[in-house]
């Protein structure tokens, strides 16, 4: 059963094509829920988080303030590593887990790792194809202000945290161009699931 892994920049489409994909019949491993998994509260996880950054990272009822952890890393490098260096590797563990299950269950075409730091966090390349969702960096802007509400200086700061269109797109086997409208990117989404399950 081929492994697929699906990244992009931040508000680039991923999570619309993976829904899409699990349409089709695809298990699809979602990377940022398992960063929410392994930052429940009472996780070792947190508990690492909290010793690192403080208690006003944490709301009163001693879960993750993602907003405030969230203010403290995005524009800054040093503090970005020292939370990746802490989420990243459970979120490896959690996620080698989820694909081992999915494949012992073989009841998928293909299992798919929707992951936004494919590139950032590189580490080995299972995968048997890389689908890059694409929008500009412009595109993805607007979207977390008008979309998400984001402060457009935040919104900024989360997209120059990550690599470059350039950088990820040089690793893509596929691309799925998400600039125009929803249903476009439906439609690509549906021309691309032959290409997956052929692998
Ligand atoms: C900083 C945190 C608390 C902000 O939480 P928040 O709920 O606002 O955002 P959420 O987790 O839903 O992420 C939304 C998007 O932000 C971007 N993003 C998140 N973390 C990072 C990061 N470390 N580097 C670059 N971009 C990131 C991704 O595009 C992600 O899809 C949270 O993102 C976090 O703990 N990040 C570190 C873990 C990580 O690297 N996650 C990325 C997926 S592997
Ligand atoms: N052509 C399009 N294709 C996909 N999403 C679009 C498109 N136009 C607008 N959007 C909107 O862009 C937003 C980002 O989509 P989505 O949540 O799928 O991105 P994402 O890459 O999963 O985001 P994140 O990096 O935060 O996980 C959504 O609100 C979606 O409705």
């Amino acid at each position: 059963m081929p492994l697929i892994a699906l990244t992009g920049g931040i508000a680039s489409g991923k999570s619309t094509i993976a829904r899409r994909l699990r349409e089709h019949g695809a298990i699809v491993v979602d990377a940022d829920q398992i960063v929410r998994d392994v930052q429940a509260p009472g996780s070792p996880v947190l508990d690492d988080i909290a010793e690192a950054f403080g208690p006003d990272v944490l709301d009163d009822s001693g879960a993750l303030d993602r907003a405030a952890l969230g203010t403290r890393v995005f524009g800054d490098d040093e503090a970005l590593q020292r939370l990746n260096a802490i989420v990243h590797p459970a979120v490896r563990a959690e996620s080698a887990r989820r694909f081992a299950a999915a494949f012992a269950e073989n009841a998928a075409a293909v299992v798919v790792y929707d992951v936004p730091l494919l590139v950032e966090a590189r580490v080995d390349d299972p995968w048997d194809t890389i689908v890059v969702a694409h929008a500009p960096a412009s595109e993805r802007l607007r979207r977390l202000v008008e979309l998400r509400g984001m402060e457009p200086d935040a919104a900024q700061k989360r997209i120059d945290a990550q690599v470059s269109d350039e950088k990820r797109l040089a690793l893509a086997d596929i691309v799925i161009d998400t600039s125009g409208t929803i249903d476009e990117t439906i439609a690509r989404t549906d021309a691309v699931w032959s290409r997956l399950t052929a692998v």
